[in-house]
C-alpha cells in the first residue's frame, strides 16, 4: 500500500489509510482468537460531561471497535458525577471479564483528579497507557507495557517513513502527559536526539529549524510556521482544532501551518486524515493486545 501522496513539496503521509490496513489486520487477528474458543475482546470507554467534541470521539470509538470485531461498552456519566462515582464504576469494570480494556476519555470535569482516576484502572486494562505502571514501564524501554495511543500512531506514521531514525534530531513541541512525554520515550528508543519543547522554550523556531523530525502537539493552530522547517523534514501534527471560516462552515485545522510548511517539509500529516485515525487504530490494537494476553495466561 502507498500511503504517500504529494502535497506540493511534500509528501502526504495517509493515517487514514494506514489505521484502515492495521484494522483490517486487527479483524483478522481477533477472527483467529474467537476461531480458537476465546470470548470477543471488549473495550469500555468512560466520558463524563458533555463536550460535543468529546462525543463524538467517542462514538467514533465504539464504530471503529467494531469495524475490528471487538465489543464496544459505552458509559456517558453525567457533567456532576463525583469522583467518587467514577472510582465506583472504574472498579466493576476493572472485575468485568468481557472488558479487556478501559479508557476514561480526558479532560475530566475539574471535581475529579484524572491521575488518581487513570491510576485506579487494572494496569493490564489500561489501553491508553497512562497509568503509572505503564508509564514506568515505558520509560525503562520494557516491552510489556502498554504504549499510550497518540504517540504509538505517531510512531508507526513516523517508522512508514523512516525506518531507521537511529541519530535523527527529533523535536518534540508540547510536554502532556497524553502525548509529548511518552512520545519523547518513544523516540529515544528508535535512537533519536530527543529536545522537548514547551510553553516556557524561548528558542523554538530556532530548534524547530534543527530537526529532522517535528511532533507537535499544543493545541495552538498554525503554530509551526514554513520558514521554522528544515528543508525536508517529516513533520507529524498532532493538533486539532475547529474553526470558524467565513462561509459560517467549520473546518478542521493543525498545530503546524499546512500552506507554509508543505512547500519546505519533506513529509507531513495531514489534519484532519493523520494522527487522530491511527490513535483510534492504536486504541484497538491496544484492546486486542491485553485480551490477548489474558487468554494466554489462562491457556
Ligand atoms: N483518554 C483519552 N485518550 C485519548 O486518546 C484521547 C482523549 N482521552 N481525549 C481526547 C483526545 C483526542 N483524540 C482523538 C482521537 C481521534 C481523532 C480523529 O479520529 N480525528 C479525525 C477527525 C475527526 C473529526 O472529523 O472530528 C481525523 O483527524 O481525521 C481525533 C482526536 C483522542 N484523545
Amino acid at each position: 500500500m502507498d500511503n504517500h501522496n504529494e502535497a506540493n513539496g511534500a509528501k502526504l503521509i495517509d493515517g487514514k489509510a494506514m489505521a484502515k490496513g492495521l484494522t483490517e489486520e486487527i479483524r483478522q487477528e481477533v477472527d483467529l482468537l474467537i476461531k480458537e474458543g476465546h470470548p470477543l475482546p471488549g473495550l469500555a470507554v468512560v466520558l463524563v460531561g458533555n463536550d460535543p467534541a468529546s462525543e463524538v470521539y467517542v462514538k467514533n470509538k465504539a464504530i471503529q471497535t467494531h469495524h475490528a470485531g471487538m465489543r464496544s461498552f459505552m458509559h456517558m456519566l453525567p457533567q456532576s458525577t463525583s469522583q467518587k462515582e467514577l472510582l465506583t464504576l472504574i472498579e466493576d469494570l476493572n472485575k468485568n471479564p468481557q472488558i479487556h480494556g478501559i479508557l476514561i476519555q480526558l479532560p475530566l470535569p475539574e471535581q475529579i483528579d484524572p491521575v488518581l482516576v487513570t491510576n485506579a484502572i487494572d494496569p493490564a486494562k489500561d489501553v491508553d497507557g497512562l497509568g503509572e505502571v505503564n508509564t514506568g514501564r515505558l520509560a525503562l524501554g520494557m516491552t510489556n507495557g502498554i504504549v499510550p495511543c497518540t504517540p504509538l500512531g505517531c510512531l508507526k506514521l513516523l517508522q512508514s517513513v523512516h525506518p531507521d531514525m537511529t541519530g535523527m534530531n527529533a523535536l518534540i513541541i508540547g510536554s502532556s502527559n497524553l502525548v509529548g512525554r511518552p512520545m519523547a520515550q518513544l523516540l529515544l528508543k528508535e535512537n533519536c536526539t530527543v529536545t522537548i519543547a514547551h510553553i516556557h522554550t524561548t528558542n523554538l523556531p530556532e530548534l524547530a529549524r534543527q530537526a529532522d523530525i517535528i511532533v507537535v502537539a499544543t493545541g495552538k493552530a498554525g503554530l509551526v510556521r514554513g520558514d521554522w522547517v528544515k528543508p525536508g523534514a517529516t513533520i507529524i501534527d498532532v493538533g486539532i482544532t475547529r474553526v470558524m471560516q467565513e462561509n459560517g462552515r467549520s473546518r478542521l485545522v493543525g498545530d503546524v501551518n499546512f500552506d507554509e510548511v508543505k512547500h519546505v517539509a519533506g513529509h507531513i500529516t495531514p489534519v484532519p486524515g493523520g494522527v487522530g485515525p491511527m490513535t483510534i487504530t492504536c486504541l484497538l490494537h491496544n484492546t486486542f493486545q491485553a485480551a490477548k494476553r489474558l487468554y494466554e495466561k489462562q491457556d
